[in-house]
């Protein structure tokens, strides 16, 4: 393929970002665990549902305003949490809080930012939303902590990974023995007040998870986290939304709903932990049938055009979040690459609207995709026989 200097799409972004990456930080960035047959299919599944477009309904307008936890956003299309997002560009989190600022998207910021939440949340325009990201520590008091300054920077939400109990095995990390450059620093658990001074760090965490952070993420992340010391921890302690990240079933949409969740994001880490995990697009209808209107329904995983976000949305996510593409623009370069990303997604999804008949977003459902018969045999995304298994399957819980 002749990839653009000049990118028109994802697919360019991404070229020029593995050739000014240095090797190991790009393999970071683009790995995914073991054989990454989760993290490819989180692409390839996209391409299996197919469009039903409508004619001749005036699209001279197409607005792509939407609500989201009740707040109305310009795009249904956000940033998903990443770590290190200085290792693609020395302005990190702040740029992209700069881009997705200015593309009217929700930011959603990771525990393992290289930037302090209170310097990311300082370059929005006031309007945008920010949810912050969570992992949950053996030591509840540094994750306690982390919820204290969200509330305090002004984050509308609170992202709970649940997929991470340990990282996912990512070969190529392994064989390039791949280890964050020592100036980089985990500014999350760092004492805001003192964020560029080496004695800042406000726990042991920080400063071993700033040195060897796969090892220290497993170490200190609490393997035995369940719905009640979790979420019902995390609601006891805090007023703001708490939205699950890394959901692929029914069953645990219905325990997110029992257990008080404003949201969940249907997510695979971007095929980067459990490797045979369905792809997302066909894990997404089984949540949405669950979640009914109980509770938002949120995806992320292998979107690289705005035809993935429409049929995401077709199939009942309110909002779409994407990682990779955002990490290659601010490698590209900087803000302007990392709202390039953005940019091109938004223009894509707006064309794909237009070419489909679809003037907003309450009108994208369902009849709009054709969905694979019996792609897997579980659930088949769609098929009724899956809605009955389902309801027996919960009734046992
Ligand atoms: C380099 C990288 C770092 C990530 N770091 C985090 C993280 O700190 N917390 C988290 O919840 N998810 C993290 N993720 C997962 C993303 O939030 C998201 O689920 C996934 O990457 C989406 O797929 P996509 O990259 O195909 O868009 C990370 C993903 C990548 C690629
Ligand atoms: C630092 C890691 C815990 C970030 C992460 O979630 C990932 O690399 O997938």
């Amino acid at each position: 393929m002749n990839y653009a200097n000049d990118p028109v799409c994802i697919k360019d972004l991404e070229h020029i970002a593995k050739g000014v990456m240095p090797s190991g930080a790009w393999g970071y960035y683009d790995s995914g665990a073991n054989d990454e047959q989760t993290k490819y299919d989180n692409m390839s599944a996209f391409d299996s549902y197919r469009l039903h477009p409508r004619m001749l309904r005036d699209v001279s307008t197409i607005s792509t305003e939407t609500t989201v936890l009740g707040k109305k956003v310009r795009t249904p299309l956000g940033v998903a949490p990443c770590a290190m997002h200085k290792l693609a560009h020395s302005d990190g989190e702040a740029a992209t809080s700069r881009a997705a600022s200015k593309n009217g998207s929700i930011m959603i910021l990771s525990t393992y930012s290289t930037t302090s939440m209170e310097k990311v949340i300082a370059q929005g325009d006031g309007s945008t939303q920010y949810w912050m990201q969570l992992y949950v520590y053996q030591d509840r008091k540094v994750s306690e902590e982390l919820v204290r300054r969200a509330e305090k920077a002004g984050f509308s939400a609170l992202v709970l990974t649940v997929d991470a109990p340990m990282l996912g095995r990512r070969l190529v990390d392994a064989r390039n023995k791949f280890n964050p450059p020592s100036h980089l620093r985990l500014e999350n658990f760092m004492d805001p007040e003192v964020v560029n001074n080496a004695d800042g760090y406000v726990s042991d965490l920080a400063r071993s998870a700033s040195e060897t952070f796969g090892a220290t993420f497993g170490a200190n992340g609490d393997q035995s986290l369940s719905w009640e010391n979790g979420i019902s921890w995390l609601k006891s302690i805090t007023g703001l939304p708490i939205i699950v990240k890394g959901i692929m079933t029914a069953e645990d949409t219905q325990l997110a709903i029992a257990h008080g969740c404003a949201g969940v994001i249907v997510s695979n880490h971007g095929g980067r932990q459990l490797d045979g995990a369905l792809a997302t697009i066909d894990a997404l209808p089984q949540v949405v049938e669950a979640a009914g209107d109980k509770i938002e329904v949120y995806m992320d995983g292998g979107v690289r055009r705005g035809s993935d976000i429409f049929k995401a949305l077709a199939l009942g996510a309110r909002a779409v979040f994407v990682a990779r593409p955002v990490l290659w623009g601010l490698a590209y370069k900087g803000d302007k690459g990392a709202y390039l990303a953005l940019d091109l997604l938004q223009k894509e999804l707006e064309l794909a609207m237009m070419l489909s008949g679809t003037r907003n977003i309450a009108e994208i459902d369902e009849s709009y995709v054709y969905q694979p018969a019996n792609r897997w045999v579980r659930y088949a995304p769609g098929a009724r026989h899956a809605a009955a298994n389902q309801k027996k399957l919960l009734a046992k819980l």
